[in-house]
Protein backbone atom coordinates (compact mmCIF):
# COMPACT_ATOMS: atom_id res chain seq x y z
CA UNK A 1 0.00 0.00 0.00
CA UNK A 2 1.45 3.58 -1.08
CA UNK A 3 2.15 5.87 2.33
CA UNK A 4 -0.94 8.84 2.36
CA UNK A 5 0.91 11.95 2.00
CA UNK A 6 0.62 14.27 5.41
CA UNK A 7 -1.40 16.83 3.34
CA UNK A 8 -2.08 16.17 -0.57
CA UNK A 9 -1.53 19.01 -3.06
CA UNK A 10 -3.40 22.13 -1.98
CA UNK A 11 -5.22 20.87 1.23
CA UNK A 12 -4.98 23.00 3.84
CA UNK A 13 -4.50 22.14 7.56
CA UNK A 14 -6.07 23.60 10.65
CA UNK A 15 -5.49 23.90 14.50
CA UNK A 16 -6.59 25.68 17.19
CA UNK A 17 -4.47 27.91 19.15
CA UNK A 18 -6.46 27.99 22.15
CA UNK A 19 -6.30 30.91 25.36
CA UNK A 20 -4.03 29.80 28.10
CA UNK A 21 -5.02 30.37 31.15
CA UNK A 22 -2.60 30.37 34.65
CA UNK A 23 -5.11 28.95 37.17
CA UNK A 24 -2.14 30.34 39.86
CA UNK A 25 0.82 31.89 39.00
CA UNK A 26 3.76 31.86 41.42
CA UNK A 27 6.95 33.78 41.15
CA UNK A 28 9.80 31.67 43.00
CA UNK A 29 13.03 33.13 42.17
CA UNK A 30 14.94 35.12 39.40
CA UNK A 31 17.77 33.34 36.83
CA UNK A 32 21.24 35.34 36.45
CA UNK A 33 19.92 36.59 33.18
CA UNK A 34 16.61 38.40 34.59
CA UNK A 35 14.09 35.96 34.06
CA UNK A 36 11.54 34.88 36.21
CA UNK A 37 11.44 31.21 37.74
CA UNK A 38 7.78 30.88 38.52
CA UNK A 39 5.34 27.60 39.37
CA UNK A 40 1.94 27.52 37.76
CA UNK A 41 -1.27 25.26 36.96
CA UNK A 42 -2.06 26.25 33.38
CA UNK A 43 -4.87 25.09 31.40
CA UNK A 44 -6.38 25.88 28.29
CA UNK A 45 -9.84 27.41 26.63
CA UNK A 46 -12.23 25.90 23.84
CA UNK A 47 -12.76 27.11 20.55
CA UNK A 48 -14.78 30.00 22.08
CA UNK A 49 -11.61 31.21 23.23
CA UNK A 50 -9.17 30.37 20.65
CA UNK A 51 -7.25 32.05 17.35
CA UNK A 52 -6.90 29.86 14.78
CA UNK A 53 -4.15 28.87 12.73
CA UNK A 54 -4.29 27.51 9.17
CA UNK A 55 -1.70 26.08 6.58
CA UNK A 56 -1.07 25.05 3.23
CA UNK A 57 1.47 24.15 0.57
CA UNK A 58 2.46 27.56 -1.29
CA UNK A 59 4.65 28.59 -4.38
CA UNK A 60 6.30 30.91 -1.53
CA UNK A 61 5.65 31.87 1.84
CA UNK A 62 2.52 33.60 2.36
CA UNK A 63 1.27 35.18 5.83
CA UNK A 64 -2.14 36.66 6.29
CA UNK A 65 -3.88 38.08 9.80
CA UNK A 66 -7.76 38.08 9.56
CA UNK A 67 -10.28 38.14 12.33
CA UNK A 68 -11.67 40.77 14.74
CA UNK A 69 -8.44 41.05 17.29
CA UNK A 70 -6.32 41.57 13.43
CA UNK A 71 -5.52 45.44 14.12
CA UNK A 72 -4.13 44.61 17.13
CA UNK A 73 -1.29 43.58 15.85
CA UNK A 74 1.65 45.85 13.85
CA UNK A 75 0.13 44.52 10.12
CA UNK A 76 -0.71 41.55 8.45
CA UNK A 77 3.16 40.75 7.22
CA UNK A 78 5.37 42.18 9.69
CA UNK A 79 8.08 40.30 10.36
CA UNK A 80 8.01 40.21 13.96
CA UNK A 81 4.99 38.20 14.43
CA UNK A 82 5.45 34.94 16.28
CA UNK A 83 3.73 32.71 13.58
CA UNK A 84 6.36 33.47 11.01
CA UNK A 85 9.06 33.52 13.40
CA UNK A 86 8.00 29.84 14.70
CA UNK A 87 7.92 28.98 11.22
CA UNK A 88 11.85 30.04 10.31
CA UNK A 89 12.68 28.58 13.84
CA UNK A 90 11.06 24.81 12.74
CA UNK A 91 12.29 25.25 8.98
CA UNK A 92 16.11 25.88 10.27
CA UNK A 93 15.66 22.62 11.37
CA UNK A 94 14.04 20.65 8.96
CA UNK A 95 15.63 19.50 5.98
CA UNK A 96 11.84 18.80 4.36
CA UNK A 97 10.80 22.61 4.64
CA UNK A 98 8.90 23.61 1.63
CA UNK A 99 6.82 26.83 1.40
CA UNK A 100 3.68 27.38 3.12
CA UNK A 101 0.97 29.94 3.19
CA UNK A 102 0.36 30.38 6.98
CA UNK A 103 -2.85 32.43 7.86
CA UNK A 104 -3.83 33.69 11.45
CA UNK A 105 -7.68 34.60 11.98
CA UNK A 106 -7.10 35.99 14.97
CA UNK A 107 -9.76 36.20 17.99
CA UNK A 108 -7.91 36.78 21.46
CA UNK A 109 -7.16 40.45 22.38
CA UNK A 110 -3.33 41.48 21.92
CA UNK A 111 -1.12 41.52 25.28
CA UNK A 112 -3.88 40.68 27.21
CA UNK A 113 -2.39 37.84 29.51
CA UNK A 114 -3.97 34.46 27.89
CA UNK A 115 -0.44 33.94 25.87
CA UNK A 116 -2.54 34.97 22.39
CA UNK A 117 0.94 34.91 20.53
CA UNK A 118 2.38 32.12 22.32
CA UNK A 119 -0.62 30.09 21.47
CA UNK A 120 -0.44 31.25 17.94
CA UNK A 121 3.30 29.97 17.66
CA UNK A 122 2.21 26.70 19.18
CA UNK A 123 -0.23 25.98 16.90
CA UNK A 124 2.06 26.91 13.60
CA UNK A 125 4.70 24.53 14.90
CA UNK A 126 2.24 21.44 15.62
CA UNK A 127 1.48 22.21 11.85
CA UNK A 128 4.65 22.40 10.21
CA UNK A 129 5.71 19.98 11.92
CA UNK A 130 2.89 17.81 10.80
CA UNK A 131 3.67 18.87 7.25
CA UNK A 132 7.29 19.23 7.51
CA UNK A 133 8.30 15.70 9.44
CA UNK A 134 9.56 17.35 11.85
CA UNK A 135 7.87 15.94 15.23
CA UNK A 136 11.23 15.35 16.63
CA UNK A 137 12.36 19.37 16.75
CA UNK A 138 9.05 19.99 18.87
CA UNK A 139 9.11 16.67 21.33
CA UNK A 140 8.88 17.06 24.77
CA UNK A 141 12.55 17.42 24.96
CA UNK A 142 12.52 20.18 23.20
CA UNK A 143 10.73 22.30 25.73
CA UNK A 144 13.47 24.35 26.92
CA UNK A 145 15.33 24.72 23.39
CA UNK A 146 11.45 26.36 22.37
CA UNK A 147 11.27 28.56 25.24
CA UNK A 148 14.95 29.83 24.81
CA UNK A 149 14.55 31.10 20.86
CA UNK A 150 10.65 31.84 20.95
CA UNK A 151 9.07 32.78 24.10
CA UNK A 152 8.71 31.13 27.91
CA UNK A 153 5.29 30.33 27.04
CA UNK A 154 5.34 28.80 23.73
CA UNK A 155 6.53 25.24 24.94
CA UNK A 156 3.03 25.25 27.26
CA UNK A 157 1.55 26.25 24.08
CA UNK A 158 2.88 23.57 21.97
CA UNK A 159 2.19 21.16 24.42
CA UNK A 160 -1.21 21.49 25.25
CA UNK A 161 -2.80 21.27 28.84
CA UNK A 162 -3.69 20.71 31.76
CA UNK A 163 0.35 21.33 32.65
CA UNK A 164 1.87 22.25 35.70
CA UNK A 165 4.62 24.14 34.57
CA UNK A 166 8.03 25.27 36.57
CA UNK A 167 11.48 26.61 35.28
CA UNK A 168 11.13 29.75 33.13
CA UNK A 169 8.28 27.83 31.53
CA UNK A 170 10.13 24.89 29.82
CA UNK A 171 9.77 22.70 33.01
CA UNK A 172 6.27 20.77 31.84
CA UNK A 173 4.36 18.11 33.65
CA UNK A 174 0.87 17.20 32.72
CA UNK A 175 -1.78 17.51 35.27
CA UNK A 176 -3.73 14.49 36.37
CA UNK A 177 -7.41 14.84 37.86
CA UNK A 178 -8.34 18.42 37.09
CA UNK A 179 -12.12 18.72 36.28
CA UNK A 180 -13.21 20.81 33.24
CA UNK A 181 -13.84 24.03 34.33
CA UNK A 182 -16.77 26.75 32.87
CA UNK A 183 -14.95 29.70 33.18
CA UNK A 184 -16.17 33.36 31.38
CA UNK A 185 -12.63 35.11 30.85
CA UNK A 186 -12.22 38.74 30.94
CA UNK A 187 -10.24 42.03 29.58
CA UNK A 188 -10.34 45.35 30.10
CA UNK A 189 -9.27 46.37 26.86
CA UNK A 190 -5.62 47.58 28.48
CA UNK A 191 -2.91 45.92 26.99
CA UNK A 192 0.00 44.93 29.50
CA UNK A 193 3.50 44.60 28.49
CA UNK A 194 4.92 41.09 30.41
CA UNK A 195 8.19 42.89 31.18
CA UNK A 196 6.47 45.49 32.85
CA UNK A 197 4.60 43.47 35.22
CA UNK A 198 7.62 41.43 35.92
CA UNK A 199 10.10 44.51 36.28
CA UNK A 200 6.98 45.88 38.82
CA UNK A 201 7.82 43.06 41.20
CA UNK A 202 8.21 43.84 44.93
CA UNK A 203 9.26 40.23 45.97
CA UNK A 204 10.98 37.59 43.70
CA UNK A 205 11.16 34.73 46.04
CA UNK A 206 7.75 33.56 46.74
CA UNK A 207 6.72 30.13 47.81
CA UNK A 208 5.94 27.50 45.24
CA UNK A 209 2.31 26.01 44.36
CA UNK A 210 1.25 23.81 47.10
CA UNK A 211 0.58 19.84 46.28
CA UNK A 212 -2.64 19.08 44.78
CA UNK A 213 -4.84 16.78 46.95
CA UNK A 214 -4.05 13.00 47.04
CA UNK A 215 -7.35 12.13 45.54
CA UNK A 216 -8.16 14.84 42.85
CA UNK A 217 -10.53 17.38 43.25
CA UNK A 218 -14.59 15.95 43.99
CA UNK A 219 -15.67 18.94 41.63
CA UNK A 220 -15.21 22.65 40.54
CA UNK A 221 -16.42 23.59 44.08
CA UNK A 222 -13.24 21.97 45.48
CA UNK A 223 -10.77 23.01 42.79
CA UNK A 224 -11.82 26.94 43.31
CA UNK A 225 -11.53 26.11 46.63
CA UNK A 226 -8.12 24.95 46.92
CA UNK A 227 -6.89 27.43 44.20
CA UNK A 228 -8.60 30.39 46.45
CA UNK A 229 -7.28 28.95 49.89
CA UNK A 230 -3.18 28.16 48.72
CA UNK A 231 -2.53 29.67 45.23
CA UNK A 232 -2.27 33.03 44.06
CA UNK A 233 -0.87 35.21 40.64
CA UNK A 234 2.06 37.33 42.03
CA UNK A 235 1.69 39.45 38.95
CA UNK A 236 -1.56 40.53 39.85
CA UNK A 237 -0.08 43.00 42.38
CA UNK A 238 1.75 44.82 40.13
CA UNK A 239 -0.59 44.61 37.16
CA UNK A 240 -3.39 46.08 38.98
CA UNK A 241 -1.00 48.82 39.62
CA UNK A 242 0.02 49.49 36.11
CA UNK A 243 -4.01 48.89 35.18
CA UNK A 244 -6.46 49.70 37.82
CA UNK A 245 -9.07 48.32 35.70
CA UNK A 246 -8.43 44.84 36.73
CA UNK A 247 -9.94 45.57 39.91
CA UNK A 248 -13.50 46.74 38.25
CA UNK A 249 -12.91 42.88 36.09
CA UNK A 250 -12.85 41.14 39.27
CA UNK A 251 -14.95 43.04 41.01
CA UNK A 252 -17.59 42.13 38.26
CA UNK A 253 -16.40 38.69 38.34
CA UNK A 254 -17.11 38.52 41.99
CA UNK A 255 -20.31 40.12 41.92
CA UNK A 256 -21.36 37.98 38.84
CA UNK A 257 -21.37 34.53 40.93
CA UNK A 258 -17.80 33.11 40.11
CA UNK A 259 -16.98 30.40 42.55
CA UNK A 260 -13.11 32.66 42.21
CA UNK A 261 -11.45 35.09 40.18
CA UNK A 262 -8.52 35.75 39.17
CA UNK A 263 -6.22 37.35 36.74
CA UNK A 264 -4.43 35.30 34.22
CA UNK A 265 -0.41 35.64 33.43
CA UNK A 266 0.76 39.10 33.68
CA UNK A 267 -3.16 40.36 32.80
CA UNK A 268 -5.05 42.38 32.31
CA UNK A 269 -7.61 39.71 31.30
CA UNK A 270 -9.38 37.77 34.64
CA UNK A 271 -11.16 34.54 34.72
CA UNK A 272 -14.29 33.30 36.67
CA UNK A 273 -14.79 29.76 37.53
CA UNK A 274 -18.56 28.85 37.49
CA UNK A 275 -20.38 25.09 38.10
CA UNK A 276 -22.16 24.57 34.90
CA UNK A 277 -21.45 26.22 31.58
CA UNK A 278 -24.63 28.24 31.63
CA UNK A 279 -23.65 30.04 34.65
CA UNK A 280 -20.88 31.54 32.39
CA UNK A 281 -22.73 32.10 29.45
CA UNK A 282 -25.88 33.89 31.58
CA UNK A 283 -22.92 35.89 33.88
CA UNK A 284 -21.77 36.71 30.32
CA UNK A 285 -24.26 38.30 28.66
CA UNK A 286 -25.57 40.41 31.60
CA UNK A 287 -21.78 41.56 32.09
CA UNK A 288 -21.60 42.38 28.35
CA UNK A 289 -24.78 44.35 29.07
CA UNK A 290 -23.04 46.21 31.44
CA UNK A 291 -19.73 46.78 29.82
CA UNK A 292 -19.83 46.70 26.16
CA UNK A 293 -16.23 48.16 26.10
CA UNK A 294 -14.52 44.89 27.38
CA UNK A 295 -14.04 41.93 25.63
CA UNK A 296 -15.52 38.99 27.84
CA UNK A 297 -16.31 34.95 26.31
CA UNK A 298 -17.64 32.38 28.29
CA UNK A 299 -16.03 29.26 27.73
CA UNK A 300 -14.91 25.88 29.05
CA UNK A 301 -11.54 25.57 30.25
CA UNK A 302 -9.82 22.17 30.32
CA UNK A 303 -12.41 20.80 28.22
CA UNK A 304 -10.56 18.17 25.98
CA UNK A 305 -7.95 15.84 25.66
CA UNK A 306 -4.49 18.03 25.19
CA UNK A 307 -4.23 19.75 22.27
CA UNK A 308 -1.26 17.84 20.61
CA UNK A 309 -3.73 14.64 20.72
CA UNK A 310 -6.27 16.54 19.23
CA UNK A 311 -4.16 17.38 16.19
CA UNK A 312 -2.71 13.92 16.18
CA UNK A 313 -6.31 12.52 16.34
CA UNK A 314 -6.45 14.69 12.94
CA UNK A 315 -9.98 16.62 14.32
CA UNK A 316 -8.48 19.57 13.02
CA UNK A 317 -8.27 18.41 9.82
CA UNK A 318 -9.90 20.52 7.08
CA UNK A 319 -10.01 20.60 3.33
CA UNK A 320 -8.88 23.78 1.77
C1 LIG B 1 3.61 35.59 32.48
C2 LIG B 1 3.51 34.34 31.62
O1 LIG B 1 2.55 34.53 30.60
C3 LIG B 1 3.07 33.16 32.49
O2 LIG B 1 2.64 32.04 31.74
C4 LIG B 1 4.84 34.03 30.95
O3 LIG B 1 5.84 33.87 31.92
C5 LIG B 1 5.26 35.06 29.91
O4 LIG B 1 5.77 34.37 28.81
P1 LIG B 1 6.13 35.10 27.43
O5 LIG B 1 5.22 36.25 27.22
O6 LIG B 1 6.22 34.03 26.40
O7 LIG B 1 7.56 35.64 27.79
P2 LIG B 1 8.80 36.01 26.83
O8 LIG B 1 8.30 36.54 25.55
O9 LIG B 1 9.77 34.87 26.83
O10 LIG B 1 9.45 37.17 27.70
C6 LIG B 1 8.96 38.48 27.74
C7 LIG B 1 9.58 39.16 28.93
O11 LIG B 1 8.91 38.74 30.13
C8 LIG B 1 9.82 38.56 31.19
N1 LIG B 1 9.77 37.16 31.64
C9 LIG B 1 9.09 36.23 30.94
C10 LIG B 1 9.02 34.93 31.40
C11 LIG B 1 9.67 34.61 32.61
N2 LIG B 1 9.64 33.36 33.09
N3 LIG B 1 10.36 35.55 33.29
C12 LIG B 1 10.40 36.83 32.82
O12 LIG B 1 11.01 37.67 33.47
C13 LIG B 1 11.17 39.01 30.66
O13 LIG B 1 11.28 40.38 30.97
C14 LIG B 1 11.03 38.83 29.17
O14 LIG B 1 11.88 39.70 28.47
N1 LIG C 1 0.50 36.25 16.58
C1 LIG C 1 0.57 37.15 17.57
N2 LIG C 1 -0.47 37.36 18.38
C2 LIG C 1 -0.38 38.23 19.41
N3 LIG C 1 0.70 38.95 19.70
C3 LIG C 1 1.78 38.80 18.91
C4 LIG C 1 1.75 37.88 17.83
N4 LIG C 1 2.96 37.94 17.25
C5 LIG C 1 3.70 38.84 17.92
N5 LIG C 1 2.99 39.37 18.92
C6 LIG C 1 3.49 40.38 19.90
O1 LIG C 1 3.66 39.67 21.14
C7 LIG C 1 3.39 40.51 22.25
C8 LIG C 1 2.61 39.73 23.30
O2 LIG C 1 1.37 39.44 22.77
P1 LIG C 1 0.44 38.27 23.39
O3 LIG C 1 -0.94 38.53 22.89
O4 LIG C 1 1.02 36.95 23.13
O5 LIG C 1 0.55 38.68 24.92
P2 LIG C 1 0.12 37.95 26.24
O6 LIG C 1 -1.23 37.33 26.06
O7 LIG C 1 0.26 38.92 27.37
O8 LIG C 1 1.20 36.83 26.33
P3 LIG C 1 1.78 36.06 27.59
O9 LIG C 1 0.58 35.66 28.41
O10 LIG C 1 2.47 34.93 26.88
O11 LIG C 1 2.70 37.02 28.26
C9 LIG C 1 2.67 41.73 21.69
O12 LIG C 1 3.53 42.83 21.83
C10 LIG C 1 2.45 41.45 20.22
O13 LIG C 1 2.66 42.55 19.38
Amino acid sequence: MPEIPVSPPGASLEDLAPAKINLCLHVTGRRADGYHLLDSLVVFADSDAADRIAVAPSDTDRFCVNGPEASGLESDNSAGNLVTTARDWLRAQSDTASPVALTLDKNLPVASGIGGGSADAGATLRLLARLWSAEAAIGADRSEAICNALGADIAMCVHGGPLRVRGIGERLDPVAGLPALPALLVNPRVAVATPSAFAALQDRDNTPVPAMPDGGFADIGALADWLSAGTRNDLASPARQLVPAIDDVLGALRSSGALMARMSGSGATCFGLFTTRKQAVDAAETMAGARPDWWIRATILNADTPVRNRAEQGEAHVEA
